[in-house]
């Protein structure tokens, strides 16, 4: 039940309306048990009074009626409104709730989300957050109304009989804490599959749509797809035990409802209140009857409560993520290119038992421009998601103009690096879209330029600026080839005008004149920018200030390219290996 506390906080901000939710609830019980109850006595006692003239004449007809009437108004109308009241403030809440979540997860490091499946978060952002609304319209409203009605039933039947009232009392106390019990305990292993093989089947069916072409290849379709079909079997099978449960609750129900209709006319059958028998036991046996109405939504609830509580569970790991990323308040002018340092870097990756860089010392100075070349894994990539603070290093300082990196603002952080990393991105939106992401306020006129530069002139529609620009890409719209991504995250790299370039092999995958001519925008744009470019080309390293050899983690030789090739065998080695590169 602690799992449900942080969205029970929620609540405070919409006591009004929850209130007023559970007030009308209430009426509508109440109105219910009324009107049946005044029904079954209406009926018997006219009955009664029409076997004699002088009763025909002295029965007061208007009264009971009039009182029917606007039972059943007053239930018509407090249903209707009570709907529309817990409703809304089940949206309300449910909206919060979202914001709530989205607010956490998004300052979460990307390092630190790759912990989730993507599909698993998304699930966790629809399906389990519609799940906390059982939580007010299951649990907390009918819990507050049911035992606010039993208490007023047990109020009216004590005005005729006392020792009926506290019967009926008694016997709707026993079934309002059993039977929610008994159904909690049945549905709580049903329950907690049921949102585990919900999220399996949204995983498993993400996985088997993103994953077609790669599966389609391996011949691996009937693969996933069984693991699809096992994924929705185990899914019908808990809806299927849900079902069940339900099945049995309510025929529980309804055998106590008449066991208990049974106890209170045998009880009743003397008289009520010391009373000859009259139609007051008609009254008595239609109120045991509606007083079911009451009891029936807490059972249901209960059955429910597991299901709440692990996505309950579920939301809360990622509400209580013990890694929220930290920003100082610090705000650098963003275009003068700074000093940057990883001072005695450690770092590795969560349940990796090797270090991925050890004691790393590294400097790169204002406007210099550095390539670092390194065997695969040896940590080229993990100097920059450092840098980016996607990872925090476990100990070591990262200095930038002598400050620590973590004093930076956000802003000011992503003002001073523009990236092209090794995966480019690719929105589902218009290529002017795509690009003003790295420069929201860039006029079409400049795209156009950028995209001529980096060789993606052919993306444009026709010489009209305003179309020009309006190709879709991405999903639904024109894929891209890995050469033509990479020009694009160059593109967008370029648009972002910030005072650090970072590479990561962003001449992988292209044809030498290509190569070629992106390694002479990058040297033509990054004049008076500093440049920090992973690569595994030999092509382009004489133009480097500083080149840079990684070997497990560790710097193991540093120089101008000409240094390292008159001094450093193993940089001939790799200069060697590099030329003999197919291009
Ligand atoms: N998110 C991660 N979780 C765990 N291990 C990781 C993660 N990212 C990288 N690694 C591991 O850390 C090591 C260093 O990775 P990194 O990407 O920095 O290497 P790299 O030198 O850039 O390699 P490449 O030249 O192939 O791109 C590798 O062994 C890699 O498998």
């Amino acid at each position: 039940m602690r799992d449900l506390l942080p969205f029970l906080r929620l609540y405070r901000q919409h006591a009004g309306l929850l209130g007023a939710g559970m007030l009308l609830t209430l009426f509508t019980l109440l109105a219910g048990i009324g009107l049946l109850s005044l029904s079954g006595w209406f009926l018997s006692a006219s009955a009664v009074a029409g076997l004699s003239l002088a009763g025909r004449q002295d029965f007061n007809y208007l009264f009971p009626a009039g009182a029917v009437r606007f039972l059943s108004i007053v239930r018509t109308a407090s249903r209707w409104g009570d709907r529309v009241v817990s409703h809304d403030a089940t949206f309300r809440l449910l909206t919060r709730l979202r914001i709530l979540f989205w607010d956490r997860l998004a300052p979460l490091p990307a390092g630190r989300l790759q912990a989730y499946r993507q599909a698993d978060l998304l699930n966790r952002l629809v399906a389990d957050i519609d799940a906390m609304d059982h939580v007010y319209l299951r649990l907390i409203s009918p819990l507050v109304t049911g035992l606010l009605s039993i208490l007023g039933m047990f109020a009216l039947l004590r005005h005729f009989d006392v020792a009926l009232g506290w019967v009926l009392l008694g016997c709707l106390l026993v079934c309002a804490l059993l039977l929610p019990a008994w159904l909690y305990r049945l549905g709580l292993a049903p329950g907690q599959a049921l949102t585990h093989n919900r999220a399996t089947l949204r995983t498993s069916s993400l996985d088997l749509i993103a994953n077609q072409a790669e599966l389609q290849m391996f011949d691996a379709l009937g693969w996933q797809r069984q693991q699809w079909e096992t994924a929705e079997a185990a899914l019908i099978e808990s809806q299927r035990r849900m079902s069940w449960i339900s099945g049995l609750a309510s025929c529980a129900l309804t055998v106590s409802g008449g066991l208990l209709m049974l106890l209170m006319l045998v009880l009743a059958s003397d008289g009520v209140g010391g009373r000859a028998p009259d139609p007051l036991i008609a009254l008595v046996v239609f109120l045991s009857l509606a007083a079911f109405e009451a009891i029936a939504p807490l059972a249901g609830a209960f059955q429910h409560l597991a299901t709440s509580l692990s996505a309950a569970r579920r939301l809360n790991e990622v509400l209580h993520d013990t890694a929220p990323q930290h920003f100082g308040p610090w705000q650098r002018e963003a275009s003068r290119p700074p000093q940057l340092e990883w001072r005695q870097i450690e770092f590795s990756y969560p349940g990796d038992t090797r270090p991925t860089l050890q004691g790393l010392n590294l400097t790169l100075a204002p406007g210099e421009h550095l390539a670092i070349l390194g065997p695969t894994g040896c940590g080229k990539s993990t100097l920059l998601n450092l840098l980016l603070r996607e990872w925090e290093p476990s100990a070591g300082e990262l200095l930038l103009d002598g400050q620590p990196l973590a004093s930076l603002d956000e802003t000011s952080l992503r003002r001073t690096f523009a990236v092209v990393s090794q995966r480019v991105d690719l929105f589902s939106a218009t290529l002017a879209d795509n690009l003003r992401l790295a420069a929201p306020e860039a006029s079409n006129e400049a795209l156009q330029q950028v995209l001529t530069a980096v060789g993606l002139d052919h993306l444009l529609i026709g010489p009209d600026v305003g179309k020009a620009l309006t190709l879709w890409l991405g999903e639904g719209g024109r894929p891209l080839s890995g050469g033509e991504l990479r020009r694009l995250g160059l593109a967008r790299a370029l648009l972002h005008q910030a005072p650090v370039m970072l590479l990561d092999e962003v001449t992988e995958g292209l044809d030498p004149r290509t190569e070629q001519e992106i390694q002479s925008l990058i040297q033509r744009h990054c004049q008076g920018r500093s440049v920090l470019m992973i690569t595994h080309r030999a092509r382009g390293l004489a133009q480097m200030d500083r080149i840079v050899l990684l070997e497990q983690g560790r710097i193991a030789h540093s120089g101008s390219h000409a240094q390292l090739l008159a001094e450093d065998d193993q940089y001939r080695l790799w200069q060697q290996r590099l030329d003999a590169l197919p291009t």
